[in-house]
């Protein structure tokens, strides 16, 4: 569970002041996604950055799992940024150095994980059976692809949080498409909570079917940026419509 209360973000100050974000305020339960929709400029990264721990609210309270993040320490917040927050990002950001496998495993090494789990965490999502996407390294893989592996990684340390940032912002529509329904049976089969901020809701496709959506909780005033054009849509899967392919991201097609 993801709990944001009456966050508030801004930068500058005095007449040049940017209010990002004002009195935002929503809880996730673990095992679902909330899509931010916004157009530019909203705030949907300062939110994102606030939720994945890589900026700190002005005001206002983050709780992950009971624990609010206010009242960790540097140490705390950097453990748990590490272990228990996985980003994805419209660019990939995987290493060219390194192969699909070997992405995925970043995490684990960061953590010292020891190499069975290792082993077993980058089975799991890239299976030997794939041995090319396994072996080979990012820039021979298609977008899709890459975006799959990215999502394996950010999932390796079996996170509380799963943080994506325009995630199919650099693919094309039917890619698009694949890649949030692998993010909607992962964020079930491990029982993480997500956040995706878009400017594209066309690649949700339509919630109709086994989808039901809800629209969460936000208290933005009238005059902040992101209460112009954002909103907070969850969507919500059946448990009668599990997707197949959970678990191995990287392994899927
Ligand atoms: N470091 C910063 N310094 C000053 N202003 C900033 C900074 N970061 C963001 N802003 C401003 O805060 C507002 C929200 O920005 P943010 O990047 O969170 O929006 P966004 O919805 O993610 O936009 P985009 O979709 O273009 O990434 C914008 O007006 C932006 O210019």
């Amino acid at each position: 569970m993801a709990r944001v209360e009456d966050l508030h973000r801004s930068y500058g100050s005095g007449t040049g002041a940017v209010h990002a974000l004002r009195e935002v305020s929503f809880e996730i339960p673990r095992g679902e996604l909330v899509a931010i929709e916004g157009r530019s400029g909203s705030g949907k990264t300062t939110l994102l950055n606030l939720a994945g721990v890589l900026d700190a609210p002005d005001e206002g309270r983050i709780t992950v799992d009971g624990a609010e993040l206010g009242g960790l320490g540097e140490k705390g917040l950097l453990e748990l940024r590490r272990d228990r927050v996985g980003f994805v990002f419209q660019s990939f950001g995987l290493t060219p150095a390194l192969t699909a496998a070997e992405n995925v495993g970043v995490p684990l090494r960061l953590r010292r994980a020891d190499p069975a789990e290792r082993e077993e965490r980058v089975a799991a999502a890239v299976p030997r059976r794939a041995r090319r996407p396994r072996r080979t390294r990012p820039r021979e893989l298609s977008g899709g692809r890459q975006q799959r592996v990215a999502i394996a990684r950010a999932l390796a340390n079996r996170p509380a949080v799963l943080i994506a940032d325009e995630p199919v912002g650099q693919l094309d529509a039917e890619t698009g498409l694949a890649v949030m329904e692998l993010l909607r049976a992962v964020v079930r089969s491990e029982n993480v909570t997500a956040l995706v901020a878009t400017t594209t809701p066309s690649c949700w496709g339509s919630p109709t079917g086994s989808w039901s959506s809800a629209t969460a909780t936000s208290s933005n005033r009238p005059d902040t940026p992101f209460s112009g054009a954002g909103r907070y849509q969850n969507y919500v899967k059946t448990p009668s419509a599990h997707a197949p392919g959970q678990g191995s991201p990287a392994g899927a097609e």
